[in-house]
């Protein structure tokens, strides 16, 4: 009987937060651009950034070196919102995030409102493909939302793992069932199964065995090990836990 290749879970390294870095004195380091290289070296699959409205981290001047520098897959996140996604549209990036913002929030809070648009996620996602993009959304585990995103015939659902991040021991299988039932949902339509948000290197093994998981993005937990032990060396980390779950799951 032929052996199955261990599914490979792709790792999207978010850039932001090397940003964060350099914004706190708002001076040229650490470079998110050369972060990117360092990870790529490590073993990301793929470079992901989020350029704010408020500009809080990754800079415009960032996203075009990332476009010109980045070799593995580029994935741009950003609000339905006119001005970045015009920047979007011209770059060109592999793959749109579109994710909510809030000028208060310390970082994503939730998942898009697919469910409930009044045309503008629609909009946004109409600009993006028109330009040749492949389209995420950026939600929380909701059956209601997965369907939304389904009909609006995008390509990906990134799966929000922030709640099942901050969940205590009582309520950690509960999220995690809830990511497995609409992960189900999301690859049985034919699209592709992303999550992200609070993933560490202690909470990630059981979101990347769900079954169908094609992509995991992470970012702040990276950035914090590096700051400890490099850039490189936090991303062969984090893809080699990756790896082993890849082996655990087997197809
Ligand atoms: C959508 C998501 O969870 C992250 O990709 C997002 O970038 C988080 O926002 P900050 O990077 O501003 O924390
Ligand atoms: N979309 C999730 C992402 O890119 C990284 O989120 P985090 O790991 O920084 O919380």
């Amino acid at each position: 009987m032929e052996t199955q290749r261990p599914r490979h879970i792709d790792l999207g390294v978010n850039v932001d937060h090397v940003a964060t870095v350099r914004q706190a004195r708002r001076t040229t380091e650490p470079d998110p651009v050369i972060a990117a290289a360092l990870a790529e070296q490590g073993g990301a699959d793929g470079i992901t950034f989020h350029l704010r409205e408020d500009r809080r981290h990754i800079q415009d001047r960032d996203v075009e070196l990332l476009m010109q520098t980045v070799r593995v897959r580029t994935n741009f996140e950003l609000a339905c919102a006119d001005e970045v996604l015009s920047i979007c549209c011209r770059l060109k990036p592999d793959w749109a995030l579109l994710v909510p913002e809030s000028r208060e929030e310390v970082t994503t809070e939730g998942g898009l409102d697919v469910a409930g648009d009044n045309g503008r996620i629609r909009d946004a996602v109409a600009r993006i493909r028109d330009a040749g993009i492949l389209t995420s959304l950026f939600l929380d585990p909701e059956p209601k939302q997965i369907d939304a995103a389904i009909a609006m015939g995008v390509d990906a659902v990134e799966l929000h793992t922030g709640p099942y991040a901050v969940a205590d021991r009582h309520r950690v299988d509960t999220e995690l069932q809830r990511l497995t039932q609409v992960g189900h949902q999301i690859t049985a339509a034919g699209l592709r199964l992303h999550a992200g948000h609070g993933l560490t290197y202690h909470n990630v093994r059981a979101v990347a065995v769900i079954e169908g998981i094609a992509e995991l993005n992470i970012g702040h937990s990276i950035v914090s090990r590096a700051v400890m032990v490099g850039m490189k060396e936090a991303v062969a980390e984090m893809r080699r836990i990756l790896d082993q779950c890849s082996v655990a799951v087997g197809g």
